[in-house]
């Protein structure tokens, strides 16, 4: 019988946990089992949930109750209980469980059939590489910064500044909303027209992510005219709206464009190391099974930072072997040339470096900031050091020389 197994972290006394996940396990199913009658524990037997196994973890004391310690439970849920679509799936699992005491969601598992409702990517790693043409190195993006209450001369002079960097993606900011002074239909038209004058100017070409936004249910027509106006790519801010909302445009046919993740709310219900879900499941697994074909997260290092394996394990889920498409890891947020060597470390090749004030901060402009960061990226790949390949190049030199 097809099935998802999830992973809990539970908190309690020693030896208590066996009882606990059996209590979790009928409770998110069919309820008390043993003071029904022998014909329905029979009829509801397929549906009853299974603890599949229970590790405690002795050397692991709770930080505030001494006499209590961590344990990881296993329980698989029969598909027989759900329909295959994440706001079932995860009222399955996580519904009123969440909401009682210390529990955490480590991982849920999707056998074959289950995930085979979840087509995931549309275009994943290769399909982007594809649209840009670049192989063989990670791309480098930068992000619109400073642009509320501006109007469009504003944005694409921004833009064009950005792109002369040798930026291979911009994005708006997930702050960037439609409204009257940059609606996002002139986005999307200015985008394209500056991009384009700056291909035919240098070669290099970018492509832009614009900020689905505004209503649930105006989203799918919203997406479908930036297609239309010749769109490259849709920043979106699931965990606001929920990874089914991604799914349906990620799956709609007369739309087709790149969906990129952003991580803005994940905080509220994934930074506890006590309750909500872990952050390689919520920015990893899920929303590639949504079907994002880039996910940013925050990189161990910058501004706002991701402990380091909570940052690798969720890198490694957007691109683990799968019969999905693999998404891009895209470590984000207060980075700067002087950490691409050790982001390219950490997470490969296939991996966007991303920056805002990095690229805008530079003294010599956005163009110099997107130039400092090409830069970088090439010293690695040829296995030099910033220091050395900065001898050769200003705009790398003046970047260390601010963030180090
Ligand atoms: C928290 S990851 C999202 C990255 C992002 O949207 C952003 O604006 C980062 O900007 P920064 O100036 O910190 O590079
Ligand atoms: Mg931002």
């Amino acid at each position: 019988m097809s099935n998802i197994t999830a992973t809990y972290q539970l908190y309690g006394k020693a030896g208590t946990f066996g009882k606990k996940a059996e209590g979790i396990a009928l409770g998110l199913t069919i309820g008390s089992w043993t003071d029904l009658p022998l014909l329905e524990q029979q009829q509801l037997k397929h549906h009853k949930g299974n603890v599949v196994s229970v590790t405690e973890f002795e050397d692991s004391p709770h930080p505030l109750k001494p006499d209590e310690i961590k344990a990881m439970v296993k329980i698989s849920y029969p598909s027989a209980n759900f329909s295959a679509d994440f706001p079932a799936i995860l009222t399955t699992v996580f519904g009123k469980l969440s909401l009682d005491g210390e529990v955490k969601l480590l991982d849920l598992e999707f056998d074959e059939e289950l995930l085979s409702h979840f087509p995931g990517p549309r275009f994943g790693i290769d399909g982007i590489r594809g649209l840009l043409g670049v192989d063989g190195r990670p791309l480098v993006m930068s992000i619109f910064k400073g642009v509320i209450g501006r109007d469009l001369d504003f944005l694409a002079s921004q833009l064009r500044q950005q792109a002369l960097g040798g930026v291979d993606l911009v994005k708006d900011d997930e702050i960037l909303f439609d409204n009257p002074l940059t609606p996002f239909e002139k986005r999307i038209t200015t985008g394209k027209n500056v991009l384009q004058q700056v291909f035919e100017e240098t070669g290099h070409r970018t492509l832009y992510a614009v900020n689905l936004s505004g209503r649930t249910s105006s989203l799918r027509d919203k997406a479908k005219k930036a297609r239309e106006l010749g769109a490259d790519a849709l920043l979106f801010n699931v965990h606001a709206y929920g990874l089914d909302v991604l799914q349906e445009l990620a799956e709609d046919p007369d739309i087709r464009l790149p969906l990129m993740a952003h991580p803005a709310f994940s905080g509220a219900f994934t930074s506890s190391n006590f309750y909500g879900l872990a952050t390689s499941l919520a920015l990893g697994k899920l929303v590639r099974y949504a079907g994002a074909d880039f996910s940013l997260f925050p990189s161990p290092y910058g501004s706002v930072a991701l402990e380091k394996a909570q940052a690798l394990a969720l890198g490694e889920e957007l691109v683990k072997d799968s019969p999905l498409k693999r998404s891009f890891p895209v470590p984000s947020a207060g980075i700067h040339p002087g950490l691409v060597p050790l982001l390219i470390n950490d997470f490969g090749i296939d991996s966007i470096i991303n920056a805002g004030g990095g690229v805008h901060g530079h003294p010599d402009g956005a163009a110099g900031g997107g130039k400092a960061f090409r830069q970088a990226v090439d010293a690695v790949l040829s296995k030099k050091t910033l220091a050395d390949a900065s001898e050769q190049h200003e705009e790398l030199k003046t970047a260390l020389a601010i963030w180090g």
